[in-house]
């Protein structure tokens, strides 16, 4: 029935405001009002329906795609949105699009890399979407290893240009979004060589198609990769190829804050690391972490939502079976995820101050933070997609059946989030990272050279190598400082322990490789450790509103006595709990689940998320989830007669033959 709302009866548990949680979730009331105002403003347009999205052919996916892309730009336009606005607009519009790389990457790119002059020239083209530009670094041949990069810029003083040039197969750009089929400009990272001599990798502004008539330009080959995982899904993107036969640049095309190039052809470098020439990396892996808290959340919304629909079992005398998220395996797997995207959303919140007083920092030519900001970037991104990754798809087994069909808005949702494991940097490849940072910490650590920020924690080495917990019974693990000196302890002896290891081998890099997984399972301690001290942290703040402060205690203590549960082993191996207090834990986890269950459709109400968004039918608002389901599966293609084409062309035959041999 319409207008009913079959999860009332929870939403009347709630233990807390869910208003204010609200404002807590979005970061503030202004974030609160502006995500409200404009994702309703996205699910009440039709021209940003989803409907059948899944259903339809590349072609006619990717023509959708720009169709919504430019409508989003003309609403843009019309309202006169602010840029935060419309990065909000293109947010609720939910499909992946060239827009994505030019404002999250080309335009980034150009800020952080580019000189003021360059700046002026090309900011007001690409903000006007006079020109559409992409991210061209990853090749054939190498993503990870971006030193490994083949193109080359060749600088010729007769023309005061760069020759772009791809050498080899390998050489071929490859996976750049936005690429394939749309851009008119990238930033190319390419080799630069000038008076013969191979400088290593630099951005280059490039244009790739005529702004007349958008054909490639001459010595460009350009084309889109292929179809990716999933129906639908990422392919609404034109990951691109592209290869360069002697393409000649203007030299002051070559973005030059970092390093430069003279007239003459004289390599001059900049009083700036050259780790800045990674700096669009540093932000995006940024707003890849806030963006892990969306997509869980959106899984889990749908999750927590279909959990209290579905019954199975255990109905007496003909009354209702129990409801799903009301067995403790359920709860086992959903809290914990439920959990990870609240400890994921202020992680990243923290993350973006940090990264705002990184860039304030460089400004001022003070570069001393940044490589704790590439170890935290790089760590939390790893981090948080990976279990983003398995989180979205242990939320479509704990839907049951129902959580394959794409109905249900869970298959798309992993198969456009997946590759967040992997792009912006393999996830392996970036803990490794900040396993080097780690040592580098280690190895320091005689040195009078104080530890700070996220590493302050290896100042008190003594202390964390030899101290015990002194948790006694099951409440003690409520204890911000039991917690936090556990996962102290636990990162530090890790750590250590593979600072001790690597100490074995004359070649600390062969050492490196050959301890690379325990190195990685360090960086996993040192990671976890950063977000549980954030969660506790936001927790000291002043939190309005009533019972949102012991909600989030809730989730804040299942966040880490999840982990506690999950890595025994480290913090047993390690010596600072015992089994009985691992044991302890478990037994407070089981009472926070408790203490979770009647606010949870609220806790995933609080996310206000519209039903267009999340685009589920397991997971709507009103939880009128079996009629939908039915009324929905008559819509497919399939069902538009009764007859299915093919019948006449393969069944019949089949029927014919057996009734043949029926007589026989
Ligand atoms: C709201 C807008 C959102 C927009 C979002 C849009 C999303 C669209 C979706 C997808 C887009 C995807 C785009 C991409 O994938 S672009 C390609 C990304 N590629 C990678 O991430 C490559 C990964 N590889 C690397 O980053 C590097 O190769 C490396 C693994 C870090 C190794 O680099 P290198 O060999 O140079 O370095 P070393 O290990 O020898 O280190 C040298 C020192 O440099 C320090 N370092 C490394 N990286 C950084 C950095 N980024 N910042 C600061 N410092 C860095 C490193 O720690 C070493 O320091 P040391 O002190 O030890 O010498
Ligand atoms: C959807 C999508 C969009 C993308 N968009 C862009 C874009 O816009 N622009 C762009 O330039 N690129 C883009 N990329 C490319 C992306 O950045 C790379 O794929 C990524 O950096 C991983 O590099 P790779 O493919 O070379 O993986 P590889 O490095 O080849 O990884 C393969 C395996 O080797 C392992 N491995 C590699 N090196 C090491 C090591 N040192 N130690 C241990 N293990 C290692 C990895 O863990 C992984 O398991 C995109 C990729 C995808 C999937």
């Amino acid at each position: 029935m319409e207008g009913v709302d079959y999860l009332a009866d929870e939403r009347k548990k709630a233990e807390f405001d869910v208003n204010e949680m609200k404002i807590v979730w979005a970061g503030s009331r202004h974030n609160f009002e502006l995500s409200d105002r404009i994702s309703k403003l996205v699910a009440n347009d039709p021209g940003f329906s989803k409907e059948g999205r899944t259903m339809l052919p590349r072609k006619e996916l990717f023509k959708n795609t720009l169709r919504k892309a430019t409508y989003a730009w003309k609403r843009i336009i019309e309202l006169r949105l602010s840029e935060e606005e419309a990065a909000k607009l293109r947010h609720f519009v939910d499909e992946p699009a060239f827009t994505d790389l030019h404002w999250g990457m080309f335009i980034p790119a150009i800020k952080g890399q580019g000189t003021d002059e360059q700046q002026k020239k090309w900011l007001p083209l690409a903000y006007k979407m006079q020109i559409i530009g992409c991210y061209a670094q990853t090749e054939l041949g190498h993503g990870s290893n971006v030193q490994g990069l083949e193109t080359t810029a060749t600088f010729d003083p007769q023309t005061d240009e760069f020759v772009i040039h791809s050498p080899t197969l390998t050489s071929s750009k490859w996976w750049p979004g936005g690429l394939g089929k749309v851009s008119t400009h990238a930033v190319v990272y390419a080799r630069l060589i000038t008076n013969g001599k191979d400088y290593g990798i630099n951005g280059f502004i490039v244009q790739l198609r005529s702004l007349e008539d958008h054909k490639p330009l001459p010595g460009v080959t350009v084309g889109d990769i292929g179809l990716k995982f999933g129906n639908g899904a990422y392919n609404t993107m034109d990951n691109g190829v592209l290869r360069f036969d002697h393409v000649r640049i203007p030299r002051d095309q070559m973005l030059m804050r970092v390093s430069q190039v003279t007239r003459e052809g004289k390599y001059v470098q900049s009083d700036v690391p050259r780790q800045l020439l990674y700096g669009t990396m540093v932000y995006v892996r940024q707003t890849i972490v806030s963006d892990a808290s969306n997509a869980l959340s959106r899984a889990v919304c749908i999750a927590t939502r279909y959990s209290a629909v579905r019954r199975q079992f255990g109905s007496q005398n003909g009354g209702q079976e129990i409801q799903v998220i009301d067995y403790k395996t359920q709860q086992n797997r959903l809290f914990p995820l439920l959990a990870s995207a609240y400890a994921f959303r202020f992680v990243g919140e923290w993350l973006k101050w940090l990264y705002t007083d990184v860039t304030q920092r460089l400004q001022a030519n003070d570069f001393s933070t940044l490589p704790e900001a590439h170890a935290c970037t790089a760590g939390l991104k790893s981090l948080t997609t990976t279990a983003t990754a398995d989180g979205i798809e242990e939320c479509r087994k704990l839907c049951g059946g129902h959580g394959y069909l794409c109905s249900s808005g869970l298959p798309e949702l992993f198969a456009v989030y997946v590759p967040a494991c992997t792009y912006e940097g393999d996830n392996t490849v970036l803990l490794l990272q900040v396993a080097r940072f780690l040592m580098k910490t280690v190895s320091q650590l005689g040195s009078g050279k104080k530890p700070v920020g996220t590493i302050a924690y290896m100042g008190r080495i003594e202390h964390l190598m030899q101290c015990r917990s002194d948790v006694k019974q099951a409440k003690d693990w409520l204890k911000p400082s039991a917690v936090v000196e556990a996962f102290e302890a636990r990162a530090a002896r890790m750590s250590v322990a593979c600072a001790q290891n690597l100490s074995k081998f004359d070649n600390p890099e062969e050492g490196f490789a050959e301890l690379a997984a325990d190195l990685a399972e360090a960086a996993v301690a040192h990671c976890q450790l950063i977000v549980v001290s954030k969660f506790i942290e936001k927790l000291q703040q002043d939190i309005p509103g009533e019972g949102v402060k012991q909600q989030l205690e809730v989730l804040c203590g299942i966040y880490y006595l999840f982990l506690l549960h999950k890595h025994q082993g480290d913090f047993l191996g390690t010596g600072y709990i015992t089994s009985k207090q691992a044991s302890l834990a478990n037994d407070q986890l089981r009472a926070l689940y408790s203490q979770l269950r009647p606010n949870a459709i609220s806790l995933v109400d609080a996310f206000n998320y519209t039903d267009h968004f999340l685009d589920s039918i397991l997971g709507r608002y009103d939880g009128n989830v079996y009629p939908k389901l039915y009324e929905a599966a008559w819509k497919d293609p399939l069902n538009q007669s009764d007859i299915a084409d093919g019948f006449h062309e393969y069944i019949r035959p089949l029927l014919k033959q057996q009734l043949r041999t029926a007589r026989l």
